[in-house]
Order: C-alpha cells, then sequence, then structure tokens
C-alpha cells in the first residue's frame, strides 16, 4: 500500500522524517512525505524529508506556537488550504490512506491535524490514520530556563512582537495533557483512527524528552514501517508472501469510519543467519536448498510473536480489549515456518478474543532477522488516555 504520510508540528515532522529514514528500500510503502510546521529551525533539522515537501505555514509566528492551542485551532483553520495546496506537490489522489503525524500536547500538530484529517477525508475519501504520541508525566518538571513557559499570553502568541521563548519540546504537563484531551476530542469522529505511542513509557528512567526523543522516534518509525510496509509491493524478484497484504486488509482492522479507532502497536524481531547458506551477500550459487533448522525457524517465529503479544506496546494497554488485531510476521522467507506463524496467530487470537484476526506474512529475502508485529485497533478504554482526560476535565 502507498501512504501519504504529513508530520505536522515538531514532533510530527521528527517522526516523518524518522518513518521515511526506516522505509525499507526494497518495500517503500511512503508515496510522499511531508513536514508542515511554524518552526522554522524545527523544519531545518529534518534530513530525509526532501526541502521542496517542508512548508512553514502560520506567516506571523516566529518559532512555534509553544502550546497555546487555542491559537493553534485559529491557525490550522486559516492555513488548511494552503497546506493541501502543498499537498497537491506529491500524489494524493494514487495513495490508498493518508498517516496524519503530530505530538498530542503542542499547539501547532494539536491544532492543525483536526482540520487537516477533516479536509483529507472529505476531498479524497480514503482512510486517514492518525499517528499521535501521548506526552509524558515528567514534563510537569519545571523547565530550566524561566523563559520557558508552556503558556504565551493569548495577545502575544503569535506575533512578531512577541518575547520569543526558547525551542523546547517539554510543554509543561498540566497544559499538555489538557492540549492532548482536546485535540483528541476533536479528532474523534474526523479520523479512521489515532496510533497512539506514550513517550512516558519509551523513555528510561530520568530521560528528559529531548534527551531521548531521537531513540523513541525510530523505535516508532521501526514499528510504523513493519506494519506498512508489509502491504507494499516489493520490488525484488521471485518474492510471494503466502498470506498477502493490501490496504483494504489494513483498512478492515484500522479504519473505523464514523467511529475513531484508538490502535497501538507491539513489536518483536530475532536476528537470524541468511537462509541462502549463510551469504547473504553472495549469490547462493552453491546453495540451492535452504540451510535452515525446522526447530530454530519454529522458535524465532514463536519468539517475536511472543514479544510482539506480551512485550511493550506503543500504548499499553489491556489486549483483550482489541476489537481488531492484526499479526504481520516477516523475515527471510525459509524462516517463515507456517505451522509456527498459524499457531501464533491462535495465541493472538485467544489472548484478545478479537472480532476480526488477520494476518500477513512479509518475506524479506534479504532481511537478517525475523520480525512480528501486532496492530491492536479498537482498543478503548485505555487507562493513561481516561488519566489525561481526566486532568483536561
Ligand atoms: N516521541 C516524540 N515526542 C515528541 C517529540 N517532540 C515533542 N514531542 C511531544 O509532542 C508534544 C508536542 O510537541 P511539539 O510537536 O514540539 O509541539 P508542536 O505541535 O510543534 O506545537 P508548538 O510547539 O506548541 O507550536 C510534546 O508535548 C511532547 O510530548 C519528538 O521528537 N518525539
Amino acid at each position: 500500500m502507498q501512504l501519504e504520510v504529513i508530520g505536522v508540528g515538531g514532533a510530527g515532522c521528527r517522526i516523518a522524517d524518522a518513518i521515511l529514514a526506516a522505509e525499507p528500500a526494497d518495500h517503500r510503502f511512503v508515496g510522499d512525505a511531508f513536514a508542515f510546521d511554524t518552526d522554522t529551525d524545527g523544519l531545518a533539522a529534518l534530513e530525509a524529508i526532501p526541502e521542496s515537501n517542508r512548508h512553514r505555514y502560520g506567516e506571523t509566528i516566529r518559532n512555534g506556537l509553544n502550546g497555546n492551542l487555542q491559537r493553534g485551532f485559529e491557525v490550522g483553520d486559516a492555513s488548511v488550504d494552503e497546506l493541501s495546496r502543498h499537498l497537491d506537490d506529491g500524489r494524493p489522489s494514487i495513495a490508498d490512506a493518508f498517516l496524519v503525524v503530530l505530538g498530542l500536547g503542542g499547539a501547532t500538530g494539536g491544532g492543525t491535524a483536526p482540520e487537516l484529517v477533516a479536509t483529507l477525508r472529505a476531498v479524497y475519501d480514503k482512510p486517514v490514520y492518525v499517528l499521535a504520541t501521548v506526552p509524558a508525566e515528567r514534563e510537569l518538571e519545571p523547565p530550566e530556563d524561566p523563559l520557558v513557559e508552556g503558556v504565551v499570553p493569548e495577545s502575544e502568541a503569535g506575533t512578531e512582537d512577541a518575547d520569543e521563548p526558547e525551542d523546547t519540546d517539554d510543554h509543561t504537563r498540566p497544559l499538555a495533557e489538557e492540549n492532548a484531551a482536546r485535540t483528541l476530542e476533536r479528532l474523534d469522529g474526523l479520523a479512521s483512527a489515532v496510533l497512539c505511542f506514550d513517550n512516558e513509557a519509551w523513555l528510561r528512567t530520568g530521560e528528559r524528552l529531548a534527551e531521548g526523543r531521537d531513540r523513541l522516534n525510530r523505535d516508532l518509525a521501526t514499528r510504523v514501517a513493519a506494519f506498512f510496509s508489509a502491504g507494499a509491493a516489493s520490488e525484488s524478484d521471485g518474492e510471494v508472501a503466502e498470506t498477502v497484504i493490501d490496504a483494504s486488509d489494513v483498512a478492515r482492522v484500522l479504519d473505523g469510519g464514523e467511529d475513531t479507532l484508538v490502535a497501538t502497536l507491539g513489536y518483536g524481531e530475532q536476528e537470524v543467519e541468511s537462509d541462502d547458506g549463510g551469504s547473504r551477500f553472495g549469490l547462493g550459487l552453491f546453495s540451492t536448498e535452504s540451510n535452515v533448522d525446522t526447530a530454530s525457524a519454529v522458535s524465532a517465529v514463536e519468539t517475536t510473536i511472543s514479544k510482539a503479544l506480551n512485550g511493550k506496546l506503543t500504548l499499553e494497554c489491556d489486549r483483550e480489549n482489541a476489537d481488531a488485531t492484526m499479526v504481520i510476521v516477516g523475515g527471510p522467507p525459509a524462516w517463515l515456518n507456517r505451522t509456527a506463524i498459524s499457531d501464533g496467530r491462535r495465541t493472538v487470537q485467544s489472548r484478545t478474543g478479537s472480532r476480526e484476526l488477520l494476518g500477513g506474512d512479509a518475506p524479506r529475502p534479504n532481511g537478517d532477522r525475523v520480525f512480528a508485529t501486532i496492530l491492536f485497533a479498537g482498543v478503548e478504554p485505555v487507562e493513561r488516555l481516561e488519566a489525561i482526560r481526566e486532568t483536561a476535565r
């Protein structure tokens, strides 16, 4: 499948950039990637998204909105046509779906995403998935620099004359949580699904977001790429997945229609020897048969599925709540043991009791690992999101 990936705001643009960087060269699933921000510096620091697809908007704002969500909604409403015109430089009409990426808690991403999502759905009539970070609890810590405050008075916000606070990713927590709750509320009924990533759960003890964010973005991008690239057409010869996933399968699990689904991803991987006689880089001339032993293949599949099912999810939830689930197992073909994959799917089904369980495989002839990724969709109620909504009440 082909996704138009659109990052909005600081977190959204960095994560979109990381997704593009994580895209497997032989399984491209990103049609185009765009970065939209009110902050010039944030856009300049991106690496993978081509400069022509980076766009600064909100003329009167110097460097971000610094958490002023009301202003963010105004800027978002005023800018959506301008952003849509930039998307026309890509190939939105041939995309299977859109992925709008943002950090909940901020004002730029949180203010623009709802209007952008509504516009995309209306214009293209395709699923619009949102990928959103959930603000970390530790954002409560007071910023070291007294100038770094979450709220800029409305009268000052977004004007050239405003005292410019230092750029920071850490919005103060009550504000970030309140913003997160308000943005989630607006997205409800607009987005096909909101795939969440809980920053707090992924940061290390004592680590600040600014220190850990690149690692977090890579971890998230790995999961997103593993999931969406399974449905991408292969650019290498002779590689046919036994269970092929396409955009409509993804939509069956992840598109809630008028009901926005909350979703989360699990992931597990294990490094393995290549299956061409040990030489991943050779031509395999002397090795026509796979030398992967069945017990090792079974064990690799079991282990990775178990990690994806029981390990840390992008957003922790009760797996039994999942309405629909998709299990993807990938890696060098000789390692994708059919029986182990079916058994693994059965285990996932019995654990979640999902109304719908889809499975697919992602053969990677040149890969050096077996991986499993599980998408759990329709997982509400989720404790973390309920707590955020409660704070905002
Ligand atoms: N995982 C991750 N989270 C981030 C990153 N940067 C910021 N965040 C989180 O995202 C929230 C929003 O931050 P930004 O994306 O910088 O905010 P924005 O949308 O640009 O809005 P303003 O800065 O208010 O203009 C923060 O409160 C953090 O919780 C990042 O690179 N990775």
